[in-house]
């Protein structure tokens, strides 16, 4: 097969910054996605409704010309989010979800959660009204070795607050281990998970073998090639509850070329090339439309897109520029270390 039509792809996790860097990326995700949820990560982050609706209309301002992507908010969990602010911005349809960031875990997550009793209420209010929690499932603990961390959260915090509030929609986001494909796999409801572009491409040696390589240094950070391979085969299988969030995080590289480098991987522009690349290795191509297109919207409750791309193989490998520069700086696009020969035809 050399042509592939598919309704247009969602991506289900998406970090598009803010300001310049902002207005230097959008333009990548909007091409080829209809819709993105849109992390709050910023600094300061995107905690109420007010916030969420300014930077909606940032987003959209910043759209190139006949761009119909639509950017679906979120807002950032913090100890002291009010539950009554949550419910009037999802009752409005602002907002998709409400990201929960452990505190200390990721990017930007200095605002996030640390003493989960303080949460609850808003927690309660999300199940008794229906709106999805994100989260970014990862540990914290100082003892708890970086390549546990996911596996560690679902038994001691996932699964804790499951029992708790059965009836909250949980995103598992960015799920990088069999460990996190099994507990979803072994879930009956309620529960569902995104996988990243690069995690189904990348393993831990990629970050460490032969130098270290902060172009593949994300958090949850890429483990063992056997994670990786349940990746792919949850994401290939055509399981309604996996589907793309792309994790697409743009930093300008001297922030991940330092001492302490930032931890996210910039994906958006050659994501589809990559995923028709590792969908038709897994003789799955007939599986990728479930995972970019269709069973995100199916978990989030919305229709799919009603237009459509088509995906064509090359002959000769696509060339994207393996740099982009933004007003912000300089960011390094994503290198599979494959040819890609799939491309979005324009
Ligand atoms: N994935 C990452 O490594 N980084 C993300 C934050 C996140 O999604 O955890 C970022 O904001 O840069
Ligand atoms: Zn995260
Ligand atoms: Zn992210």
């Amino acid at each position: 097969m050399n042509r592939l039509t598919i309704r247009r792809p969602d991506d289900w996790h998406l970090h598009l910054r803010d300001g310049a860097m902002m207005e230097g990326v959008v333009g990548d995700t909007a091409r080829h996605f209809g819709r993105a949820i849109i992390m709050p990560n910023l600094v300061p982050p995107v905690v109420t409704g007010d916030d969420a609706a300014a930077y909606r209309d940032r987003i959209l301002k910043a759209l190139p010309e006949g761009s119909a992507f639509q950017p679906l908010m979120t807002l950032y969990l913090t100890e002291t989010t009010d539950p009554a602010d949550v419910e009037k911005a999802f009752k409005a349809g602002l907002i998709q979800a409400v990201k929960l960031y452990p505190a200390g875990a990721t990017t930007n997550s200095a605002s996030g959660v640390r003493n989960f009793e303080n949460a609850m209420p808003v927690l309660e209010k999300m199940a008794e009204t229906g709106l999805n929690l994100c989260v970014h499932g990862e540990v914290t603990a100082h003892d708890v070795d970086i390549f546990d961390r996911e596996a560690v959260f679902i038994e001691t915090v996932l699964e804790p607050l499951r029992a708790r509030l059965p009836e909250l929609k949980i995103t598992m986001e960015h799920v990088t281990t069999k460990d996190g494909v099994d507990y979803i796999k072994g879930s009956d409801c309620n529960i569902a998970g995104s996988l990243t572009t690069h995690h189904l491409i990348i393993n831990r040696n990629d970050i460490l073998v032969g130098g270290i390589h902060p172009h593949y240094y994300c958090l949850p950070v890429a483990k063992r090639e056997n994670h990786r391979q349940a990746l792919v085969e949850a994401a290939t299988s055509g399981d309604s509850r996996f589907f793309l969030g792309t994790d697409s995080a743009p930093h300008v590289d001297p922030s991940k070329e330092c001492g302490c480098g930032c931890a996210g991987i910039y994906t958006a522009p050659n994501t589809m090339s990559c995923l028709a690349h590792v969908f038709e290795n897994a003789g799955a191509l007939d599986k990728l439309e479930r995972f970019t297109s269709l069973n995100g919207p199916a978990w989030y409750g919305l229709e799919p897109n009603t237009d459509t791309i088509t995906l064509v193989k090359r002959d000769t490998p696509v060339a994207y520029p393996p740099k982009l520069y933004t007003g912000a700086g300089m960011v390094t696009l994503f290198d599979p270390k494959f040819a890609l020969f799939w491309d979005v035809e324009a």
